[in-house]
């Protein structure tokens, strides 16, 4: 019984995913990714996202081992390294995934200068490596940070999209039922430990999950960007 209430509970991140479905459907259906969707996207903004996503991919690699190392610390349930280290494992094989690509588009990873929407995310991450920053609060930011992308790709798989081919494996990368699994498998833990923790963690978390949500925006809206938008 006590069981099956379990599974029936709503957590805590989905109540705020209601709450603030707005911003979240700003970050999930953005113009950028309406564009995959409906194949209209401009191929200049896509080799634009492209780049800058590579670089904060690799920024991105000394935050996820913060929240592997804080679950290995803090976490009372040992299947949480697993899942996390799950997401640190796949890096290796999207770094190579990010050259590939980038060679069919012709976009020379070397060259490509980080934005300030970029630099400002990548920073934000960043500060969470803080040993300061509970477990709590980062498996949060994780979460909300590939559910995102999750959310966006899968979006431009459904039955009625009209992604073009040849955007069809970007969107499977992030948008593919075992990336969808995983990012189920954070939000269990990050529903867990909300669960359990003391209110001002709470609400530093759900901060936390609505700044990642406008980092996420501001990232879509460099795809976009003219030479002459460098500051955005
Ligand atoms: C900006 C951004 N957010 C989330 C992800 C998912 O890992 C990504 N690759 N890039």
């Amino acid at each position: 019984m006590e069981k099956h209430e379990k599974t029936n509970k709503m957590g805590i991140v989905d109540k705020w995913l209601k709450k603030h479905s707005v911003a979240y459907s700003g970050a999930t259906r953005h113009p950028f990714i309406h564009s995959i969707r409906h194949g209209t996207v401009d191929l200049s903004s896509f080799k634009r996202w492209l780049g800058q996503d590579y670089v904060f991919v690799r920024a991105s690699v000394p935050f996820v081992a913060s929240v592997l190392l804080k679950a290995w610390k803090e976490s009372d349930d040992s299947s949480d390294v697993e899942v996390i280290l799950g997401g640190v494992a796949a890096f290796n094989d999207e770094l190579a995934w990010f050259k590939k690509e980038a060679s069919k588009w012709d976009v020379s990873l070397s060259d490509v200068v980080p934005l300030n929407a970029n630099l400002r995310y990548c920073s934000f991450l960043e500060s969470l490596m803080s040993s300061d920053i509970e477990y709590t609060v980062a498996i949060t930011a994780f979460w909300a940070c590939e559910t995102v992308y999750q959310d966006s790709f899968a979006h431009c798989l459904e039955d009625n999209s009209n992604t073009p081919e040849e955007l069809r494996e970007t969107c499977e990368r992030w948008g593919n039922d075992g990336f969808g699994q995983y990012c189920l498998s954070l939000r269990e833990i990050a529903n867990r430990l909300l669960d359990k923790a003391p209110a001002d963690v709470v609400s530093k978390a759900e901060v936390v999950f609505l700044r990642v949500l406008e980092y996420e925006v501001e990232f879509w809206n460099m795809s976009h960007a003219e030479t002459s938008g460098l500051t955005l």
